[in-house]
């Protein structure tokens, strides 16, 4: 049995927090490969290091005055040494950082250092080889990740190892520059390494019981998901169910290796676990409620629409030119909807808009902003009839106004767009009709 263990920030926040991650690494000594993340928030008004090494980073790169910020990075990791009792010390790498700092060795550099001095405090501590990601993980020149270069020498160097931690976060791109995942990504590195290792089980330890039907800043004591699967978790994922990264699920899924989303701060819970498929019945006929806020619709009506052959691909070239992904996109006989992240849309919006008139020459576009997309996920759904019916019932009980709906033929996800100030609204009657009605 070999097993991969990825311990999230806030399950590395402290002393406290590292000692309890020592306790369950050595409870089962199939845990072999540890993947740490950089030191979370100790509670609701701390910060985390990766946000300081960012701040600090920004501080160098302006000319100001970054000493404090480096500082107070250094004070969290020897509170975490001294609580440990270890004889370490950490000068080199902190003399180290500050001449990459000066030589302007990369925002990713800088970031990455939390993950690194995490990696080598965990190594000393539990007396495991450290492993550099920048050695082992690799990106090309664009920063594309390099997944089967990666898998070959990763492979090719854990197979030589009996015991070890590879810090996540990071790799590096052939030059050697260092090279982060998007935020979240150390749970992209631990899918890498149980690939790698053809791990029996992906550990990922949080500070939840689990992946929950409902994100728990939103409701109240959510239940915990027992077994979900991938396709569903990368829904629930990608649609801002935070606990694991959306990109998490590729590396295992190629080997078929399971992930059990567990907490640090209660050992004994089962959690979740993630896998490709299941003969196991869901509980209640969604699986999760998840969602986002900040999405723009751009609206376009032109009477027969339908009849002109090309038309989407005409549209929605003119958002490829401008960079913009969409993210749905809703339709009717003589209208199209395409939703779009607000952010990415705001600084091209006239140009999308005047490109729209030039390529399909529309009776109408209008804008509508501040939209959020909540996602119903559920492999139980398709085997139940009114569902949909049910989703739309909860929601005009609690009065939200729903102003769009996309459901996929596999019928095992609906799509519905509210307002931004309904998101929260949303998401608990939602909660409120598939699992507190269903007890
Ligand atoms: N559906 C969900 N299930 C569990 N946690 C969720 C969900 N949606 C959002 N979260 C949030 O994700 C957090 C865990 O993810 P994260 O903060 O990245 O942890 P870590 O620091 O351990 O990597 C939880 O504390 C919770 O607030
Ligand atoms: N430390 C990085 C990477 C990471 O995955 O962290 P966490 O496991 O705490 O979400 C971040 O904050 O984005």
């Amino acid at each position: 049995m070999k097993k991969v263990v990825k311990f999230g920030g806030s399950s590395l926040a402290s002393a406290k927090q590292f000692k309890k991650v020592g306790e369950i690494i050595r409870a089962d000594k199939s845990r072999r490969f540890v993947v740490p993340s950089a030191p979370g928030k100790r509670n609701d008004r701390d910060e985390k290091v990766t946000d300081m090494l960012y701040a600090c980073y920004d501080a160098a790169s302006e000319g100001r005055s970054y000493k404090k910020i480096l500082e107070k990075i250094r004070g969290r990791y020897d509170e975490i040494i001294e609580g440990l009792g270890l004889n370490l010390n950490l000068d080199h790498e902190f003399a180290g950082m500050e001449e990459n700092f000066l030589a302007k060795a990369g925002k990713d550099y800088a970031a990455s250092r939390g993950e690194y001095l995490n990696g080598i405090v965990m190594a000393h501590y539990l007396g495991y080889e450290f492993i550099d990601a920048a050695e082992v993980i690799f990106f090309d020149e664009q920063g594309n990740f390099e997944a089967e270069l990666t898998n070959r020498e990763l492979s090719e160097r854990l197979s030589h190892v009996e015991r070890a931690v590879i810090p996540g976060f990071y790799g590096s791109r052939p030059d050697g520059s260092v090279k982060t995942f998007s935020r979240g990504g150390s749970d992209v590195t631990g899918s890498i390494v149980a690939r790698a290792v053809h791990a029996d089980l992906y550990e990922n330890w949080t500070d939840v019981s689990g992946f929950l039907v409902a994100d728990p800043r939103i409701v109240d004591n959510p239940e915990v998901i027992e077994t979900i699967t991938y396709r569903e978790l990368r829904e629930l994922s990608y649609m801002g169910a935070s606990v694991l990264h959306e990109d998490a699920i590729f590396p295992v899924r190629k080997e078929g290796i399971p992930i059990n989303i567990r907490n640090t701060n209660r050992p004994e819970d089962r959690g979740t676990l993630i896998v490709e498929t299941t003969c196991r019945k869901p509980l209640h006929t969604i699986t999760g409620v998840a969602g986002k806020k900040g999405f723009c619709a751009i609206n376009i009506e032109k009477a027969m629409m339908n009849t002109e052959v090309g038309f989407g691909r005409k549209v929605l070239s003119v958002f490829e030119q401008s960079g913009i992904s969409f993210e749905h996109m809703p339709s009717g006989i003589d209208t199209m909807t395409i939703f779009v992240h607000q952010s990415e849309f705001e600084d091209h919006e006239q140009s999308v808009i005047a490109g729209i008139h030039r390529a399909v020459s529309p009776d109408v576009v209008e804008l509508e902003s501040d939209l959020a997309l909540v996602a119903v996920v559920g492999r139980g759904m398709r085997a139940n009839q009114g569902t949909a019916g049910r989703v739309f019932s909860a929601l005009a009980h609690a009065r939200v106004n729903v102003k769009m709906i996309d459901q996929g033929s596999s019928e095992w996800n609906i799509i519905i767009g509210v307002k931004n100030d309904d998101f929260e609204k949303a998401i608990r009657a939602i909660y409120d009709i598939f699992v507190l009605a269903d007890l």
